[in-house]
């Protein structure tokens, strides 16, 4: 707890920390520590494999005794080699001193070999290439990442498919009983109207999201959406069983979908820890999964599956009655525009035997809190003369406020950084600070970003991403230098803005960073793998042309 306040109120000290800690963990196991702080020698040698340490230990004992002779490393270069007279020496010393050289070289190359073997392994848990992505939470990071995972290595991203089914299947039946709560309110309202904050602004309105928007509740509920709250009632409950089940360790989202007010309640549901989640789905794979409570999970998710198909009809009925799409309307709630959203392929998705396609999986919703390293092998790439094989490292963080002092750490030995500016939020605010423009947000992170000194070898790429949503926004009407004063009277286009945007970052860039070199930008709807897969080669060239220099240079 004190540490924790500490690096609250020092948070250099709390960087410094980590900073030790990673350069300790990239240590060359065997080799000398050089001068740090006592203490952060003291890591270094800790870190030492035993193996190392013990031919390290016999080295010293064959070495000559404590009385040799001193030398000063001042001279170093006019006695270096010393010059040693073995003139006077009996037969016996000179056996003995050969012998002493023959067990030290011995030593000695058992140490180099050791040290070989060591910085192999090393090699191979080491990647060849880090890209960290950085962002503000929903601008599209994790599904960019799932997007290398679907290029890069297609089976291990179809085997995820069942876990990613749970996901599909929460968020759409958060995306129900959002709906269902809108017709609650709307009963218990008795004519009145509440002022809220829809958590996102439709695309057809012009006030920016959080002003707080009135409620046309709705008083008089048809038979027939009386009959469908009724049937629909059980979803609450699945609701909270299928988040608790892949995120148990939250009870503040295990208990989603009761007590605040509709449009103000979380939709999401984070996972800590990355893909770790994602284990739960792997039945007989040791951890946890045989387990007692996994079993139980199993048999909610199940229950879950049969529950949602039994409703799929009403679901269907209930997206598209007039009352339902009326009171979205009047509210301006998009829910077509917000993530996760499947109540258009409820027939396709709460059928018997659903399994889900790519383009779900990269629609699907769930918050990353924390950091997580993803290693991607890529096949050969000869373009540039590269390996036959390159391990990448692809490090997916979470981009809520809260989640951002845990990125530091990961700065480090990055080759490349991709920064994911979702275009499409010029009208809304931060989930964690209402009073906050989501793109103001985007460009004060990606100022701090360039400048910051662990990143100045890092190649730098703008994805300009939600292109699609932006597009549709200024489609209906939403005037972008609303919320953007100093794009004044510009033409109210699409491409016209990402030009803007796009002047923006490099502007940005080339001010702030210490390194300022070529910035590369791209406009990205990380949802259409196809066109995303076209930037991902292009990331690659960059990444492959990079290190081909590197390598021309050393
Ligand atoms: N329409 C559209 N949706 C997108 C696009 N990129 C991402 N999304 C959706 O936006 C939602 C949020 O994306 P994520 O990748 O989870 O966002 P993130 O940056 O990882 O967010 P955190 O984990 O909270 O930091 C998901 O439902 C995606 O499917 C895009 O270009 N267009
Ligand atoms: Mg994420």
């Amino acid at each position: 707890m004190l540490r924790v306040c500490f690096f609250l109120f020092y948070p250099q000290s709390f960087f410094f920390f980590f900073k030790i800690q990673i350069r300790a963990e990239c240590a060359p196991a065997s080799t000398t520590p050089i001068h740090l702080s006592s203490s952060s020698s003291m890591v270094y040698s800790r870190l030492s494999t035993k193996s190392s340490k013990q031919l390290r230990q016999r080295q010293q004992q064959a070495a000559p005794p404590p009385d040799a002779p001193q030398f000063d490393l001042e001279d170093i270069d006019s006695h270096w080699p010393p010059v040693e007279d073995f003139s006077n020496e009996t037969p016996t010393q000179r056996e003995e001193r050969l012998e002493r050289e023959r067990e030290a070289k011995r030593i000695n190359d058992e140490i180099d070999a050791q040290i070989e073997i060591e910085k192999s392994e090393r090699r191979k848990r080491q990647p060849d290439i880090r890209v960290i992505l950085l962002g503000q939470a929903e601008s599209g990071k994790s599904t960019i990442l799932r997007n290398f995972q679907l290029k890069y290595a297609p089976a291990a991203f179809n085997a995820e498919s069942e876990a990613w089914r749970t996901i599909i299947d929460l968020n759409l039946v958060r995306s129900v009983t959002f709906l269902l709560s809108l017709l609650e309110e709307g009963e218990s309202s008795n004519g009145g109207s509440g002022s809220r904050s829809p958590r996102d602004t439709d695309v057809g309105s012009t006030a920016p999201s959080g002003s707080g928007t009135k409620l046309v509740p709705l008083q008089h509920l048809s038979d027939d959406l009386r009959r469908l709250r009724v049937s629909l009632s059980p979803l609450g409950r699945i609701e909270q069983s299928l988040a608790r089940f892949i995120s148990p360790d939250n009870p503040r989202q295990a208990g989603a979908g009761s007590g605040s007010l509709p449009t103000e309640r979380a939709f999401e549901v984070s996972v800590r820890s990355g893909s770790r989640w994602k284990t739960l789905f792997r039945r007989g794979g040791g951890g946890n999964s045989t387990s007692g409570s996994s079993t139980h999970g199993h048999e909610e998710v199940q229950n879950a599956r049969s529950v949602i198909e039994a409703c799929r009809e009403d679901i269907v009925a209930l997206w598209n009655h007039p009352a339902v799409r009326a009171s979205l309307t009047e509210q301006s709630v998009a829910l077509e525009f917000q993530s996760g959203f499947f109540l258009d392929a409820v027939d396709r998705i709460a059928a018997p035997g659903y399994r889900p396609s790519p383009a779900d999986i990269l629609k699907a919703r769930i918050q990353t809190v924390g950091v997580e390293e993803h290693p991607l092998k890529l096949e050969k790439d000869n373009k540039f003369g590269s390996k036959d094989e390159q391990v990448w490292s692809i490090i997916d963080v979470g981009g809520s406020r809260g989640s951002r002092a845990a990125w530091v750490p990961y700065f480090e030995d990055v080759n490349m950084l991709l920064f994911i500016a979702p275009v499409s939020a010029f009208n809304q605010t931060l989930t964690e600070d209402r009073s906050v423009n989501r793109l103001w947000d985007t460009f004060l992170l990606w100022k701090a970003v360039c400048k910051h000194h662990l990143l100045r070898k890092a190649t730098f790429v703008v994805l300009l991403n939600k292109s699609d949503l932006l597009d549709a926004k200024i489609r209906a009407g939403v005037r972008f230098r609303q919320f953007v004063t100093s794009y004044k009277d510009r033409p109210n286009r699409t491409e016209n803005i990402l030009e803007y945007l796009k002047e923006k970052f490099s502007w940005i860039y080339k001010q702030e960073a210490d390194n300022a070199r070529s910035l590369h930008i791209h406009v990205t709807c990380a949802t259409d793998s196809n066109s995303t897969s076209i930037v991902l080669n292009r990331i690659r060239e960059v990444i492959s042309m990079d290190s081909f220099h590197k390598a021309n240079l050393l």
